[in-house]
């Protein structure tokens, strides 16, 4: 079997540069495929910090705390004991090492669209079990979704109800729809619910044409939709200042987080 991909140097290279909250795509650690889902994947058990099963986050545990930085380390396939599906896993792990958030995509992306693209996620990945991902930092709480699940304004709604001042997904979407889609999903998300949407995109994988290509196009948005960095296809570090305030003013200049007719229409949580 190949070794997983761990792009280090990367990650110690934002963090030369200044970056505080390192943020990886999803699936980093394979191509995006069925095979590669089910090949790569390990479990996560409580000694993750030295238990070599736990690759993945092991190394992530190890670069947040030699770094002294937040790492939200994109996904890897979790294996489930007695299952042959895996869990589409994100991490993210304080300047200690220790993991302060799992999510487990929620929503599964199973989609057929002829000529362009066919994907049948669920056939080897089972969705997270229900719970809202979000944690807390020195700065703001964030949010945490993994790419199909920025389509469901609902989750998004529901992090910010619990507080989170920004939002992450890591992500891989695909050509055919991340053209038009990736780049308004996020601008959308970031407005509607009036946070910073920091998302990282998987890069095109252009050694191997067979697998499943990236849109890649990560980015940063501010609450006011607009871009404050972004990537294209290719492999790339990209940074931005994040300043708060602009969270705050926001809220308080357009209301809409204040503004819901909660006699004509709710949100309700299930957990
Ligand atoms: N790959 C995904 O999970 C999502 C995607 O490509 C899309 O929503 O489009």
């Amino acid at each position: 079997m190949q070794s997983r991909i761990f792009k280090v140097g990367l990650c110690q290279e934002a963090a030369q540069n200044g970056a505080d909250i390192i943020v990886l795509p999803e699936m980093f650690v394979a191509p995006y495929t069925r095979k590669h889902m089910l090949d790569y994947r390990e479990p996560l058990l409580p000694d993750f910090k030295t238990n070599e099963k736990c690759e993945t986050a092991k190394m992530l545990s190890g670069l947040a705390k030699s770094l002294n930085k937040y790492i939200i380390g994109g996904s890897f396939p979790q294996e489930i004991e007695g299952e042959e599906r895996v869990y589409n896993t994100s991490l993210c792990f304080n300047r200690e090492g220790d993991i302060v958030a799992e999510h487990r995509k929620l929503h599964l992306f199973d989609i057929n669209i002829p000529g362009g693209v066919t994907f049948y996620e669920s056939e080897y990945v089972k969705p997270g079990p229900p719970q809202y991902s979000i944690f807390e930092t020195e700065y703001c709480k964030i949010g945490l979704g993994i790419c199909y699940d920025i389509r469901f304004p609902e989750y998004a709604l529901q992090l910010v109800n619990q507080g989170a001042e920004m939002i992450c997904y890591p992500a891989n979407f695909a050509l055919k729809t991340g053209e038009l889609h990736f780049d308004t999903l996020k601008r959308a998300r970031a407005i509607d619910n009036q946070v910073f949407l920091m998302s990282c995109g998987s890069a095109i994988n252009s050694e191997d044409k067979e697998v499943f290509q990236s849109w890649g196009h990560s980015s940063v948005m501010s609450p006011w939709g607009k871009t404050l960095c972004e990537a294209a296809f290719e492999e790339t570090i990209i940074y931005a200042d994040i300043d708060l305030k602009e969270v705050t003013e926001i809220r308080q200049q357009i209301m809409v987080l204040n503004h819901r007719r909660k006699d004509l229409y709710t949100l309700e949580s299930k957990i």
